[in-house]
This record gives C-alpha cells, structure tokens and sequence, in this order.
C-alpha cells in the first residue's frame, strides 16, 4: 500500500482547518500543511493568541497547540505545499452560482477548477488527489479531465471522500465520526488509493466506519445527507405552524413520532429555519441536477423543502410584527443570536439575516447581541443582500456586548439561536428593563416558558399557540 508521508490540503476553512489539524493529531508520523490564497486567514491561523483562530470550535485550539509547528502548518505558499504532497486534499468553499447558467441553484465549481489547474501545473510526482469539498455528481470526472490533459503526465488518482461534520461540534464529530465515505475508481491504483486514505482514518476509527464505494455514489451521497437532514427539519417546521393553529405542541409531537425507531429521535426540532453554508446550497445543487437529468418531479420535490424553510422564517418575522399591534416601526427589537446554531462564530445563510431584513423593511430598531459573532459581521450580512444601503443598516442596527443592558425600553426580544448563556439569564431584570407588554419571540424554543409567563412576558414560541 502506498505510504502517506505528506498532506496539503488545499483550503484552510471551518473544514479544511479542523479536519487537517484531527488527521495530524491523530497521525503524528504525517505532515500536514494546509494551504490558502487568503493571507489573512492563514495568518491567523498562526496567530499565537489561539482565541483569534478563524475558526472558533468546542476543542479546536486545543488539538491546535499540541500539533501547530510540530506536524501541523498552515502556509500560503500552496505550489510549495502541492509539489511536496503525497496525497492532496481539496477543501475550497462551492458556493451557489451567483451568475450565468444555473445562478441560484448550481454550484459554482470555478475554484475547484482553479485547484485542479494549479495541481496539475505543479505536480512532479504521482499525487492523489481528495476531492473533501461537497461536490455535484460527477465532478471526478471534470477534475480527472483537467488533470490528465493539464498535467506533467505524472499519474493522478482521484478520490471523494466528502465530509460530514457539523459545525459548533466539529471536533467530537471528526474524532467520533458516524461513517468515513472514500469514493474511487476500483481499478488496482484506485484500490491502492483508497486503502491508503482509509489507512489515514484507520490511525482513530475501526473498519467498519469506513466505507468505500465507486466516486459518483460518495460524491451524491454527500448531497443526499444534506437533504434528507434538511428535509427532517422542513418536515417539523412545517407542523409547527399547524399546531400552533391546533393547540398540538410541537415538542409534544417530536417527541411522540421520534420514539417509532422507524423515525428516530434526532433533528427533529421546530425552530426558526434551518441556516448554516451547507443545507440551502446542496439542496439547491441536488434540484439542479435533477432538473438538468429532465426529472423535473425529483427537483420539484427536494425544492419544497427550502421552500418551507423561507416560510418558517417568513412566518417568524411576520408574527412578531402582527403581535407588535401590525407596527414595528421605530421598536426596539433586541435579537439574542445571530449566529446559525450555537457554538459557532459562523453566519452563513443565518435565519437571523433574514428576519432582520423582514424586520428591517418595517423600520425596526434592531439591537444584535451573540457571544461569537463580530459586528463588522453582521454588517456584512446585511449589506450583502444589498436590500437597502449601508448607512441604512447602520443606522437600523445596532451591535451591542451587554445583553441584559440591551434590553431597556424594548418592545420585544426575539431569540435566532440557541446559544446556552440565553436560559441563564436574569430574566426577572430583564422583564423590568422592557416596556410593557414585554414580549419575547423564542425561535429556539429554549426559554423556560412558565418562569417567563409567570414574570410577565407575553412569551411566544416556534409550534405552539399563545
Ligand atoms: N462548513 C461545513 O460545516 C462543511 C461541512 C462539510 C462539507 N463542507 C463543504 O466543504 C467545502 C469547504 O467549506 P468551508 O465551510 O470550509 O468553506 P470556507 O469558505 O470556510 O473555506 C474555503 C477556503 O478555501 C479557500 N480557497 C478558495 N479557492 C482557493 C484556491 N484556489 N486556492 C487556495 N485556497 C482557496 C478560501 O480562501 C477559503 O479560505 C465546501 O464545499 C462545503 O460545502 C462544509
Ligand atoms: O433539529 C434541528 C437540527 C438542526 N436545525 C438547524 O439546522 C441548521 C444546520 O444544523 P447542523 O446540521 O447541526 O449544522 P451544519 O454545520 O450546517 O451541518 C450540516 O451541514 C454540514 C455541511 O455539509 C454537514 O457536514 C453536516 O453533516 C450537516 O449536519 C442549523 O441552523 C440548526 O439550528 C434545526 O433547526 N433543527
């Protein structure tokens, strides 16, 4: 079996950089070199100060100083990082496209391309190459074309192995992953290539956590998770808004559905709308797939699940403002979260973005606090979705530290993500810092409902009538 002695992984992002930093924790006899063309990410991710990670995740900084410098670096120099890899890894981000043929919905693949051109250019030596990014079906085959026509007529391997994690749990998730999918050609080098990536896993998880399939079945596998976790999500969501006109508590029918072994437990909370990078993308990147085989029926299908969760958040933003007497304009709405879930810093596709800016188009006065998430952040979410101009959003918002403080003379708080420190509030000085009736719109569902009742609060949350 071919021996690994040096990764580079291409993409020092929420994946690249945790994934790299648990493989070479946990495969001290590998160097690893995670490489990036954003100076200022790598930079901090040697940053001394290990809280200005660019990532914050539960466990992270830690794995980080046992192996940063010994097995662990992280560089700009990528032709470097390319020429002395046995094994390349690429983690850049696939976001949806925002232009040309397939704007809204495809993915957009130009930095893949850009990785497999400068892999190709660069390499001397036989490489195999690790498509980690979440990808559409048969990207292999593009990236394989680019490499064996572009390329120094050395030999590319090229495997899927996507990934899995979570964020807010990153770590736990890569330590204890549920499944390891390798996807690769079964040819004697692909066989060889996938055993040798498997091995990698192999230094933490048994055999029968890794499975190893042709590519196209793990690259669509990929996309498919997402869905059927998303979908889950939408599912519920979507029975939120009928027990709230029934008196049914969500909670209630979670938890009675859940307990058929058939349906399972997990991910099977009502909240405000799933967010993070993730689900929304390869949804819309499944859809159109679908559409482009002619399976119109398939696409129509997996679409309605992101079509609900615009609803949820729809629904959320239009009840706090139909609860305010139909007028938010000029009130004080203080949001607790802006992050996707809690812990992390990462905001991407967060419903709080999109009930801000349902909130905003009613002139609302909203006052931001989240424990990981940097003003200039949330600024930016808001202006990307180029609604309404920059001076606006900073005249609208505001971004504050003291979240207690944060709430004298509001007319309501709305709760976006289920950040822990939220329940442990004093909620009782909180209630006297509001103007009156005090309301609270919990789109997590986290808040003890009868201590806020009893204090006063017209308290609402997500799947159950007032
Ligand atoms: N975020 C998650 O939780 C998660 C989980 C599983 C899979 N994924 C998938 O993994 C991929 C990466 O996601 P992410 O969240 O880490 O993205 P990210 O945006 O955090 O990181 C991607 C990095 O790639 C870098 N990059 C882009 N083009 C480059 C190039 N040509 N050369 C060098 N660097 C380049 C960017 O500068 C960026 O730092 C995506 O396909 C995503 O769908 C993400
Ligand atoms: O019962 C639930 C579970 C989750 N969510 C929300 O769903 C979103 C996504 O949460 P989660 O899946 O935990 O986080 P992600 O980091 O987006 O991880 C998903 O997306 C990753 C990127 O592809 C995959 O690797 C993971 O397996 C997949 O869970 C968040 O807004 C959550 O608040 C709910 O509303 N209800």
């Amino acid at each position: 079996m071919k021996k690994i002695n040096k990764i580079c992984c291409i993409g020092a992002g929420y994946v690249g950089g945790p994934t790299m930093s648990v493989i070479a924790y946990k495969c001290p006899g590998i160097e690893v070199t995670v490489v990036d063309i954003n100076e200022k990410r790598i930079d901090a991710w040697n940053d001394k100060n290990l809280d200005n990670l660019p990532v914050y995740e539960p466990g992270l900084k830690e794995i980080v100083a046992e192996t940063r410098g010994k097995n662990l670096f992280f560089s700009t120099q990528i032709d470097k990082a390319i020429d002395e890899a046995d094994m390349i890894f690429i983690s850049v981000n696939t976001p949806t496209k925002t232009y040309g043929k397939g704007k809204g919905q495809a993915a957009d693949l130009k930095y893949i391309e850009l990785c497999a051109r400068n892999i190709a250019k660069v390499a001397k030596t036989d490489k195999i190459v690790v498509e980690k990014s979440t990808l559409p079906v048969r990207t292999a085959q593009a990236i394989k074309n680019i490499l064996d026509n572009t390329g120094n007529h050395v030999n590319f391997e090229i495997l899927s192995n996507p990934e899995f994690l979570a964020e807010g749990t990153a770590i736990n998730d890569l330590l204890y992953a549920d499944r390891i999918l390798i996807g690769g050609d079964d040819t004697p080098s692909g066989t060889e290539a996938k055993d040798a990536l498997a091995a990698i896993y192999g230094h933490w998880l048994p055999d029968n956590k890794i499975l190893k399939t042709n590519i196209w079945s793990s690259e669509l596998s990929k996309l498919v998770a997402n869905a059927f976790l998303a979908q889950r999500i939408s599912s519920i969501n979507s029975i939120s808004a009928l027990c709230e006109k029934t008196d049914a508590n969500v909670q209630e029918v979670s938890k009675a559905i859940g307990l058929d072994s058939r349906i399972g437990p997990k991910f099977l909370n009502a909240s405000v709308g799933f967010g993070g990078s993730c689900f929304q993308k390869d949804i819309l990147n499944l859809v159109y797939i679908a559409k482009t085989y002619g399976l119109n029926e398939v696409s129509d299908y997996w679409e309605q699940v992101i079509l609900i969760n615009d609803y949820q958040k729809r629904r959320f933003a239009n009840n706090i403002v139909s609860s305010l007497y139909n007028t938010v304009s000029g009130k004080k709405i203080v949001f607790y979260g802006w992050a996707f879930k809690k812990d992390t810093n990462d905001t991407r596709e967060s419903a709080a973005i999109y009930v801000a800016d349902a909130l905003l188009d009613e002139q609302a006065e909203i006052v931001v606090y989240d424990p990981k998430v940097s003003e200039e952040r949330i600024y930016a979410d808001l202006d990307y979705l180029n609604t309404r101009t920059e001076e606006e959003n900073r005249k609208l918002v505001t971004v504050v530290k003291e979240p207690v403080e944060a709430t004298k003379e509001a007319h309501a708080i709305a709760v976006l993500t289920e950040w822990d420190e939220f329940k442990k509030y004093d909620w009782e000085t909180i209630y006297k810092n509001m103007l009156k009736p005090a309301f609270v719109f919990d789109g997590r569902r986290i808040l003890d409902k009868e201590k806020l009742d009893t204090l006063g609060f017209n308290y609402y949350r997500i799947g159950e009538g007032a």
